[in-house]
């Protein structure tokens, strides 16, 4: 009798390893604490009133607390000048007591991004987006890995889905996604596909990976004749969708619950990966919500206990 594939993908359940990666940092705290009388800080800093950013930063805020970490959040007017910025930061770099610190992205036009990254110390950079923690990850050397891209290889290994020698392929090539997973990918093995806006035949190479990571802001990129059968497919993607239409396009039988979300909240959250296509082609799938962005706030706490250890203890 022929093998019969399963009807719907697994969904990879990152909310719940979520939780376990945080029940463990929330562990680590208290025997800092305990043994050293450290509490390690997170300071975030959100400039302007982006509401989305503003649901992420209270979520980190609100997610170190409830690990016994302190935190201490600046919020500043949209108008703030990359030298008011620049001269927090100075003042937040020589502060011994703080850990971590979190610039929330993306910072207004008139910010120069790249200088505030760069000023930041490196031992307090818990998103590692500092081009000396990018560079201590090119050379395997993993400091402070990127939350994001950390987080999806945490899943990966809880599930138990073989890095080593699979084919991975990634698509965007953005700094703090795309291309970062790409060479944690690498450093455990993978041959690393990366795929981006100018890549000629998509399909043809998304359908021979067999871990396909997709990372783009684009909403329903990836459809079932992306993906090869069987394959585990992991989506970054969040975008808030308004309408009811693409909705139901995405969802179909499964509609009516985001449906009710969007009439509650005004939008609901959807990846780059088309949801219905996708379980039927995929062995493994993350959800969005409730996939790689509860990991993204759970490797960032582990992140700066790790940064905590390693500056004030001189040890990890
Ligand atoms: N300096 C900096 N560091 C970041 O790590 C950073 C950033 N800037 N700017 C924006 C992106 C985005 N990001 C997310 C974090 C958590 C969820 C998350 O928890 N999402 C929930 C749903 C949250 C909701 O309902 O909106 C989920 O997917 O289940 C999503 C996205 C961190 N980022």
């Amino acid at each position: 009798m022929a093998e019969r594939r399963q009807e719907r993908a697994t969904l990879l359940d990152g909310a719940r390893v979520a939780e376990e990666i945080k029940a463990e940092v929330r562990e680590e705290v208290a025997r800092l604490e305990r043994e050293h009388g450290i509490i390690p800080c997170l300071v975030t800093v959100l400039v302007g009133d982006d509401p989305a950013s503003a649901v992420y930063v209270r979520n980190k805020v609100n997610t170190s607390i409830a690990l016994g970490l302190r935190s201490e959040h600046h919020a500043l007017p949209h108008e703030t000048s990359t030298e008011q910025l620049l001269a927090l930061i100075a003042q937040l770099n020589a502060r011994a007591d703080v850990d971590g610190i979190l610039v929330q992205l993306p910072l207004p036009k008139g910010v120069d991004a790249m200088r505030i990254l760069e000023a930041i110390d490196p031992a307090k950079d818990v998103d590692g987006f500092h081009p000396v923690n990018v560079g201590r990850m090119m050379l395997g050397q993993t400091a402070l890995p990127p939350c994001t891209p950390a987080g999806i290889i945490e899943l990966l290994d809880r599930y138990g889905i073989a890095i080593g020698g699979a084919h991975a392929c990634v698509v965007g090539r953005s700094n703090i996604v795309g291309r970062p997973v790409a060479q944690l990918l690498l450093q455990r093995d993978a041959t690393v596909t990366i795929c981006h806006s100018r890549t000629r035949d998509l399909a043809a190479l998304t359908r021979q990976a067999d871990i396909l990571i997709v990372a783009t802001g684009r909403v329903a990129l990836i459809r079932g004749e992306h993906i090869k059968p069987g394959a585990v497919v992991i989506d970054v993607g969040t975008n808030r969708v308004t309408d009811e239409e693409t909705i139901r396009a995405l969802f179909g039988e499964r509609a009516e619950e985001r449906v009710n979300a969007l009439r509650r909240r005004g939008y609901t959250l959807v990846g780059d990966v088309h949801p219905a296509e996708a379980e039927k082609v995929a062995g493994y799938l993350t959800p969005v919500p409730g996939g790689v962005g509860p990991l993204t706030v759970a490797m960032l706490m582990r992140n700066t206990v790790m940064a905590a250890r390693q500056r004030r203890l001189r040890s990890n």
